[in-house]
């Protein structure tokens, strides 16, 4: 490993730092630096007398005006590569600012601003982030993985993509990265991962997005997307790459492409320690929000109709998971009377059973051909959402199609024609990719949905309720999944820990008031992180799966979430 500017004990929340650089070096590292925060003694320990202004500034207000800078910026676009400058800059007051101001920045580093970051990223590109991993160049997946400069124990977490299906934007090829650098950022703001214990990193197979092949700026491999067995061969050799250099590092997968996202979850998680956060983060929030919204209707959940517009990774996801729930609590008696209460939706319409174009994992939800025979149809030949809705009169419609104002006034106010309550959750991201409004849906309601969408959005007023919208996005899960798997050291992600971190959640609601969110909001992000933490590590260690059972799980996973505070410095 190579020497290192400096030396911390990333495992515990406020580890000494023990800083061997001297001079401009220690400014020019994000870790070590923090400018004119540097006391006279530590200036003079570290030869950077001269270097800085000589006025000290505390934490307190190097953040009063960094925040300044932010709001002196006048796009989104502009705020991101802001806060991106200053992540370069100094850690410790890029996380600093960004947990006191979780609510207004979350959507600026992540949903929906990061989308537009990421199809901006070979013409906003400045300083290298992450590592990038070539299908053209496997030989050197090992030594990139290497000079990232983390040794076997220093990792907690590699998020990776191979960016097919970024958010509700599609293949965005190498810009990709940034989607991975984003869901790290909030595995450090909200769970308190060590800034220095992930990796971000893209698998670059090229791209089928022919704006990205034909833009000279683009910066990654210039080919169509390489798929098949030399796909296959590439995702295992990044796999058992990261599982030799780093053994007690999760495998967090990101906005892999439908015909991959399953097939790679089911291939290694049995084996590997992995998690898909599209399948199971966002199922296990959903799951939160939706039994939430299933005890205000006042009808138990065996008496829902489930309509998942969308059903790819995520939608399938959810299905699942609300199918396991299912059977787990009761409210079927039999996988087959599970499914039988979902209609799954794809661009190609209702699935049916003689549709050749469905992938394995989709299969289980078609429906029967003779069943929807007779049924009179908007357009011949076509099943759509308006045909569904008629037929099927659902209660919850879940959303994660990428196919923004789906949920047309027409089709809310026939499902609400036979469900008082209608359960409506736009769930697609970006903003702009958001099947309705939960303006919209108040309106055409008269205030009766019960609403969760994916990006956030500001209170709706209706009828005299304010009505605080929840946002159901997989960022209330997976950083506490991943702390709770860090701090037990978890061998593999069961379905088992991922409904205990769903439940752990439910168990931070409380929807009941009228207008009441029904999910807790991303203000209490780091109480939710910590709860799903203690909760996964307990249930890994039931099942067996812990290596390191906590004894005293509270305290233990506090200990471990680093805080955004300047830590004690030693000159080495
Ligand atoms: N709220 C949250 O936490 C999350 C939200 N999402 C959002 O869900 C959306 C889907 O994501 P993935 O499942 O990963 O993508 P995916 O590509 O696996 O699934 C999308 C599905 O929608 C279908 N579809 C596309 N256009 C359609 C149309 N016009 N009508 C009906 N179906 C259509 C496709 O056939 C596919 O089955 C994205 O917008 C993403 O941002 C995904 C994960 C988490
Ligand atoms: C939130 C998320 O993972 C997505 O939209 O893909
Ligand atoms: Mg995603």
């Amino acid at each position: 490993m190579p020497e290192r500017d400096y030396e911390q004990d990333t495992t515990i929340g406020a580890g000494t730092l023990r800083i061997r650089a001297r001079g401009r070096a220690v400014l020019s590292n994000p870790m070590t630096n923090r400018g004119t925060a540097f006391t006279a003694e530590q200036r003079k320990a570290l030869d950077i007398d001269g270097l800085v202004p000589t006025g000290f500034t505390t934490l307190e207000n190097q953040t009063r005006r960094v925040y300044e800078q932010f709001r002196n910026t006048g796009t989104m676009l502009g705020k991101f590569l802001t806060l991106n400058a200053l992540r370069d800059r100094n850690e410790v007051l890029f996380y600093y600012l960004l947990t006191g101001h979780l609510e207004e920045m979350l959507p600026v580093i992540y949903t929906p601003t990061i989308g537009e970051a990421i199809e901006r990223f070979s013409h906003t590109y400045n300083r290298p982030r992450g590592v990038f991993l070539s299908i053209d160049q496997p030989e050197l997946v090992e030594r990139s993985l290497l000079n990232y400069g983390l040794g076997p124990d220093d990792v907690d977490l590699v998020c990776v993509t191979d960016s097919e299906g970024i958010l509700g934007i599609g293949d965005q090829g190498i810009g990709g990265i940034q989607i991975a650098i984003g869901k790290l950022s909030v595995y450090t703001a909200a769970a308190g991962i060590h800034p220095r214990r992930v990796i971000p990193v893209v698998l670059d197979v090229g791209t089928d997005n022919l704006g990205l092949l034909s833009n000279e700026m683009y910066l990654g491999e210039r080919h169509s997307r390489v798929r098949g067995e030399r796909y296959d061969e590439f995702v295992e050799l990044f796999v058992r790459t990261v599982e030799q250099q780093f053994p007690n590092a999760m495998i967090h997968w990101e906005d892999v492409g439908t015909g991959n996202a399953h097939r790679i979850l089911n291939r290694y998680r049995d084996e590997v320690c992995t998690f898909n956060d599209d399948i199971q983060g966002t199922a296990a929030v959903v799951l939160a929000a939706l039994l939430a919204a299933v005890d205000v209707t006042g009808h138990d959940l065996d008496e829902h109709r489930i309509v998942v517009f969308g059903a790819g990774s995520a939608g399938i996801g959810i299905a699942n998971l609300v199918r396991d729930t299912m059977l787990r609590t009761g409210a079927a008696e039999t996988e087959r009377e599970a499914y039988e209460r979902f209609w799954a939706i794809g661009l190609q319409g209702l699935y049916v059973d003689d549709d050749a174009t469905l992938l394995d994992f989709q299969k289980p939800y078609a429906r029967a051909r003779e069943d929807v025979a007779g049924w009179e149809l908007e357009r011949r030949g076509h099943i759509g959402l308006m045909d569904v809705v008629r037929h099927v009169k659902p209660t919850i419609l879940i959303g994660t199609s990428t196919k923004g104002g789906a949920f047309s006034r027409e089709v809310v106010e026939e499902m609400h024609r036979h469900s008082p309550r209608p359960i409506i959750f736009p769930l697609s991201n970006p903003t702009s990719r958001a099947e309705a409004t939960p303006a919209d849906l108040l309106e055409w309601t008269d205030g009766q949905a019960l609403i969760a969408t994916g990006s956030p959005f500001a209170p709706v007023d209706h009828g005299g309720v304010r009505h605080t919208i929840a946002q159901s996005n997989n960022a209330l899960i997976f950083p506490g999944l991943g702390l709770g798997v860090a701090a037990c050291r978890a061998r593999v992600v069961t379905e088992g820990m991922i409904a205990a971190a769903s439940q752990a959640l439910a168990g931070l609601v409380n929807a009941w008031r009228p207008g009441a969110p029904l999910l807790p909001g991303i203000g209490d992000l780091r109480l939710v992180s910590a709860t799903v933490a203690i909760a996964v590590a307990q249930e890994a260690a039931a099942e067996g799966v812990a290596d390191a059972p906590l004894s005293d799980p509270i305290q233990q996973v506090y200990e471990r979430m680093w805080q955004p505070r300047y830590p004690d410095i030693e000159a080495i």
